[in-house]
């Protein structure tokens, strides 16, 4: 007897991917059901311009708003935003959201925060779904073993008419992180080490998984800020295989399916979408964890990332003439010189929060060093969570006191000094120590420099008003 063809080993994006196709068209384009739309406070054209063609969303249901980049932090007021083009935005988010019955957590609500950290947090992003945001940093809800990436504004408006997404299959490519991370070292150290490794268009036209030994033993919060900056590796999305962890961290949240059979169902479909052990895929990278040392930017991109305890760059020595020329023009801006220690460099300002690490894991690790310390003399230091339950459960824990006591201030949840749109911006020439994912020319405000790193890394800076290693606080030094 002939034995049954064995069916194709498939990768988890060839899973979801073909579990949400609806139909190919010749030119290679995937028409991709969208599971959930996620949305925020810059979609006011995408509204318009459903109005425009008299079209109303199709799924409210499927689609979940809370307003981030606009909003100030500190107060929860929208009419007292005082700048009418940003009111605007979070109203008009407010009132479409209202007229058509998207689940909105608005302003004044405990659940408000940046949608990519209220996604998981509420439950809504869940293993196997197709999730879509007009942000690029998505890839966020990947962590949870999700297909989920940014798309452009018209795409977004495309989505809430039909639920759909033309879509072009990206490339498949897995990134193993093996052994054990050392003392002091973070997920936010991962990442940083992974784009050092591949470049900031290591890949690009590809979803990358991540997978290894040291990617399982990350907690659902350290995936998040991993996947988080997939973008930032050029990639589509970013996504980890559903595990325990992954099960655990959804059980019980507030969209999540309900205790019972629809849980048992849930996590039975889930256990089945990871890449089956014969997948190929088109490219393959590995990182041993045990290299990775805690990691600060130094430049005006995500290539411009070293290990804390080396030097500034000599750009003499770049491989390329290019390359030479876009250090020395980082290192103008950044006002720092080749050969100084990146210890050395003292920081004017610190921001904890963002997408990447606005969480209440973030929060715990900075303030366990922030503890019995104070915040350096002429440094200004903010903690901006996540989202108001991420506050919540913060002051719940006296974290708060901690920071606060050090001299931080204690803000509310929004976007903020990650991009700046909401007005909270880093003075042009300041120096911020950042736990955000972009170090782009201008992105915390015109002539800001930002240094990107891990919270507790931020927390160290805070303190000692440098760049400065967080082992040698940790260990009392
Ligand atoms: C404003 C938004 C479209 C943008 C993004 O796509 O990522 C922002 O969130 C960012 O981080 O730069
Ligand atoms: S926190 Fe920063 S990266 Fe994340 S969505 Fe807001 S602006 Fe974008």
């Amino acid at each position: 007897m002939i034995p049954a063809p064995r069916p194709a080993a498939m990768t988890m994006l060839d899973k979801i991917w073909a579990q949400h196709s609806i139909l190919e068209r010749a030119d290679g384009q995937t028409l991709l059901y969208v599971d959930t739309h996620l949305i925020h406070d810059g979609y006011a054209p995408a509204f318009e311009f459903l109005q425009a063609r008299q079209l109303r969303p199709r799924s409210p249901k499927q689609t979940f708003g809370t307003p981030d980049h606009y909003v100030p932090t500190d107060g929860r007021i929208v009419e007292r935003i005082a700048s009418a083009e940003r009111r605007d935005m979070v109203q008009s988010l407010v009132e479409n959201s209202n007229d058509y019955g998207i689940t909105l957590f608005e302003l004044a609500d405990r659940r408000q925060g940046i949608v990519h950290v209220i996604g998981p947090e509420q439950g809504i992003s869940q293993p196997g779904m197709t999730i879509v945001c007009a942000d690029s940093h998505t890839s966020t809800h990947g962590a949870l073993g999700a297909l989920a990436f940014g798309v452009g504004m018209t795409q977004a408006t495309q989505v809430l008419a039909t639920q759909t997404l033309w879509q072009r299959k990206p490339k498949s490519m897995r990134i193993f992180v093996e052994g054990e991370l050392g003392f002091g070292v973070t997920a936010k150290d991962v990442i940083l080490a992974i784009i050092r490794k591949i470049g900031p268009a290591g890949a690009v036209g590809h979803v990358i998984e991540y997978a290894g030994s040291a990617i399982r033993s990350l907690s659902m919060e350290g995936r998040l800020t991993v996947c988080n900056m997939s973008i930032e590796a050029g990639a589509r999305a970013g996504m980890i295989a559903p595990d325990e962890t992954t099960f655990a961290y959804v059980r019980g949240r507030n969209y999540a399916p309900p205790e019972g059979d629809a849980w048992d169902r849930a996590v039975e479909r889930w256990s089945k979408i990871a890449s089956d052990a014969d997948a190929v895929f088109d490219r393959e990278v590995t990182l041993d964890a045990g290299d990775i040392a805690p990691m600060v930017t130094w430049g005006t991109s995500l290539e411009d990332v070293a290990p804390i305890d080396g030097h500034v760059p000599d750009p003499d020595g770049a491989a390329t003439a290019e390359r030479r020329e876009g250090m020395s023009k980082a290192l103008a801006y950044m006002g720092l010189s080749p050969g100084t220690a990146l210890s050395e460099i003292r920081v004017d300002r610190v921001f904890i929060g963002s997408c990447t690490n606005g969480r209440i894991e973030d929060l715990r690790s900075a303030a366990a060093v922030v503890k019995g310390r104070s915040v350096h003399p002429g440094v200004e230091a903010w903690v901006v969570p996540g989202s108001g339950l991420v506050k919540e459960q913060a002051e719940s824990e006296g974290l708060d006191l901690i920071f606060r006591q050090a001299g931080f201030q204690w803000r509310d949840a929004g976007c903020s000094l990650c991009l700046g749109t909401n007005g909270e911006t880093v003075a042009a020439g300041e120096r911020c120590a950042s736990t955000s994912n972009r170090n782009f020319v201008g992105r915390q405000g015109r002539g800001a420099r930002t240094h990107l790193m891990s919270p507790s890394m931020a927390a160290a800076a805070a303190v000692t008003g440098r760049l400065a290693d967080v082992r040698q606080l940790q260990l009392g030094e």
